[in-house]
């Protein structure tokens, strides 16, 4: 028996990070969702656990993590104070051991991208400012002024919309085809505008900034995803299209990957509602758009995480 004295303890799985899906109005075409982080900590009869090895009192903590998940499905998320409620009421009473309960909900939020021409809305953008960029690079030999604009850590999500089949199947593939799967990247653009543009002393470059901020949230929201190349390729495309003084456009597109929770242990039908959120690893899918004839001047090997 240890001499020492065993003071506050508690235990838990901290950080499920979960995405809940609601579909209402005609057809479940309006998607509401929610994405949290949520840490579980009991408190209560954990002297033997801790002294003697006996777990007969220890709810493991893989347990409620899957109590997360299931509620999700079962109660739904109203809000992340509801969530908690409900999750610290039910570990306290249903095993005597568990004195108390303590649940730290973390909400990352969203707001829709509008798309004007459909009733079905389910393209998201995480709140919170993106960080824009610029590179300028002007030359004394050449007289060559570059300027390369670009924003990082715009956050985005298609809840539908988006397939991945068809891929090649080798021994060491385990991936099963998807057909709805959600989406969602963190984008990182850079593109380079064009030599006249540059030159232009009164080109507004806050307005071309906004507009192909505007083009890719559409295209990305706009397009029918078979995967996150096409949406990559549409992206760049679009802002082609939509402003001339660009010329060459690159994006580096983490694929933050949510996984189906398997609910189906606890005898409840995940219906693409509730997903585990992984923050690594990340498929990367980079690429360069440029117009034709333009020689391309975007690096292509800086390292970008999600
Ligand atoms: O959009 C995708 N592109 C891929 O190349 C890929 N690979 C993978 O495992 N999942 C996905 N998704």
């Amino acid at each position: 028996m240890s001499k020492h004295v065993l003071a506050q303890n508690q235990y838990g799985k901290a950080e499920n990070r979960i995405v809940k899906i609601t579909r209402k109005g005609e057809g479940g075409a309006w998607h509401e969702i929610r994405d949290l982080n949520v840490s579980v900590a009991l408190r209560g009869e954990y002297r033997d656990v801790h002294l003697t090895g006996d777990n007969a009192n220890c709810l493991p903590t893989d347990t409620t993590k899957n109590t997360v998940y299931a509620f999700a499905k079962e109660h739904g998320v109203d809000s992340p104070e509801a969530f908690g409620i409900l999750l610290a009421k039910h570990f306290v009473s249903s095993q005597a051991v568990i004195h108390e309960a303590q649940i730290r909900v973390e909400e990352f939020t969203w707001e829709r991208i509008p798309v004007a021409t459909r009733k079905e809305q389910h393209s998201f953008v995480r709140k919170g400012q993106e960080v824009r960029t610029a590179q300028i690079t002007y030359s004394q030999d050449t007289g060559r002024l570059q300027v390369i604009s670009g924003l990082k850590d715009l956050t985005v999500m298609n809840s539908t919309n988006s397939e991945f089949h068809g891929f090649i199947k080798d021994k060491y593939t385990t991936l099963q085809e998807a057909y709805d799967r959600i989406l969602a990247t963190k984008v990182t653009a850079r593109w380079a505008n064009a030599a006249s543009a540059a030159a232009d002393a009164g080109h507004d470059w806050d307005r071309s900034y906004e507009k192909v901020r505007r083009h890719m949230l559409e295209a990305f929201a706009e397009t029918y995803s078979y995967s996150l190349q096409q949406t990559l390729h549409a992206m760049a495309d679009r802002v082609l299209d939509h402003v001339a003084t660009v010329n060459e456009v690159r994006l580096n597109l983490p694929n933050k990957h949510h996984f189906l929770v398997d609910l189906e242990p606890f005898g409840l039908k995940n219906d693409n509602e509730v997903y585990f959120a992984a923050d690594r690893m990340y498929g990367l899918i980079e690429g360069t758009v440029h117009r034709d004839g333009v020689q391309p001047v975007i690096a292509t090997s800086d390292w970008i995480t999600a």
